[in-house]
């Protein structure tokens, strides 16, 4: 839509035939995105190889975990010379892959055929033409250009940026630091929790960054401090609102039916904490997450494992 919306001939590709026919026909998309009009222009197929025809652009959407296994089979129909974008904010689990790298290997693409779009966006907002900006990255300063003229509209405002690494981080990382708001906002803790989990929430993202060859100057711009702001605080996050049901005594598996939809942090917190440890960086509230989510840990005892801490100063 936002594409649509910025004046490109958009055709998407879906794996289901009713809700490709409820976006072409109705100009609707009830599941995901209830009572929302959608561009008419727009039109949705199951048939891939339709679908990526002459495209110059293809923005990929779908849960990280599933973005080998999809885009590989698509290899030998992607359309030669275009680009590739990916809008994913997650870690693959099983390789601690960013996601620009897993689909330049699904689809045999040099780097800087591939773009990465992330920053405060939640889709409901952005499906209203509520005003918000977004960074798009790519190694090609040609490639995050032609990506952002794409997807420039009254509404949505893109800045171009070439730390790929950084952008792509923040992305992740933000989901595992909503989470752990979430879970605090559960157990009732206010403000001062959730500031302070905010906070030394970034620096756990730019430590991790850092480390990894990103640009400092990425981690206070929309990708880091700005999404880690819109997902921690709105109610309709998906990580968010899993971290509360847990919060509230949920299992994670009665969270993961209760909240609907993909929450990335869940998987990616694993993959995020081993990558971390590959370059031996501290992250105190990625480890605890990952020990209430996958090691259990009772949520009770988060707040004493991360207070209970050796104490030191602040800019370490
Ligand atoms: N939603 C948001 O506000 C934002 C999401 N993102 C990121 O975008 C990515 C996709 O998220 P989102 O769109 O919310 O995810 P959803 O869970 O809403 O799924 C989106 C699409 O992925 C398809 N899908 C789901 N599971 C699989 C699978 N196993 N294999 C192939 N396709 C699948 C769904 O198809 P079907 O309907 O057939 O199941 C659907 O078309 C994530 O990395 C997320 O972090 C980034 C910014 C904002
Ligand atoms: O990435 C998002 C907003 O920028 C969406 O967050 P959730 O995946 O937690 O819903």
């Amino acid at each position: 839509a936002v594409l649509a919306d910025a004046g490109c001939d958009v055709a998407l590709w879906g794996r289901t035939t009713a809700t490709c026919e409820e976006i072409t026909l109705k100009h609707r998309n009830e599941r995901y995105l209830p009572g929302v009009d959608l561009p008419p222009a727009l039109r949705a197929s199951t048939d891939a190889s339709a679908v990526l025809e002459g495209a110059d652009l293809v923005a990929i959407a779908i849960p990280s975990q599933s973005v080998r296994a999809t885009l590989e089979p698509l290899r030998a129909a992607f359309p030669a010379g275009a680009v590739a974008v990916s809008l994913m904010k997650g870690v693959e689990l099983a390789t601690d892959r960013r996601m620009s790298q897993v689909v330049a290997e699904a689809l045999a693409l040099p780097d800087d055929r591939v773009a990465v779009v992330s920053g405060p966006n939640l889709a409901r907002e952005i499906a209203e033409h509520q005003p918000t900006a977004t960074v798009v990255a790519s190694t090609s300063p040609e490639t995050a250009a032609l990506v952002a003229r794409a997807c420039a509209s009254a509404y949505f405002r893109p800045y171009t940026n070439d730390d790929v690494v950084g952008v792509e981080l923040c992305g992740a990382v933000k989901n595992v630091i909503a989470l752990a708001v979430g879970i605090s906002q559960g157990r009732g803790l206010g403000y001062n929790t959730m500031a302070t989990v905010i906070t030394r929430g970034l620096v756990e993202i730019t430590r991790l960054g850092l480390a990894l060859g990103a640009q400092p100057a990425t981690f206070p711009g929309l990708a880091g401090m700005g999404d880690l702001m819109a997902t921690c605080a709105s109610p309709d996050s998906r990580n968010h609102k899993l971290g509360v049901h847990l919060g509230q005594g949920m299992t994670l598996n009665e969270a993961l039916t209760a909240t609907g939809g993909t929450a990335e942090g869940v998987k990616s917190s694993r993959s995020v904490l081993e990558l971390a440890h590959s370059v031996g960086v501290e992250m105190p509230i990625t480890s605890a997450v990952v020990q209430v989510l996958h090691e259990g840990l009772p949520v009770e005892d988060l707040a004493p494992l991360l207070l209970g801490r050796p104490h030191k100063a602040e800019r370490v």
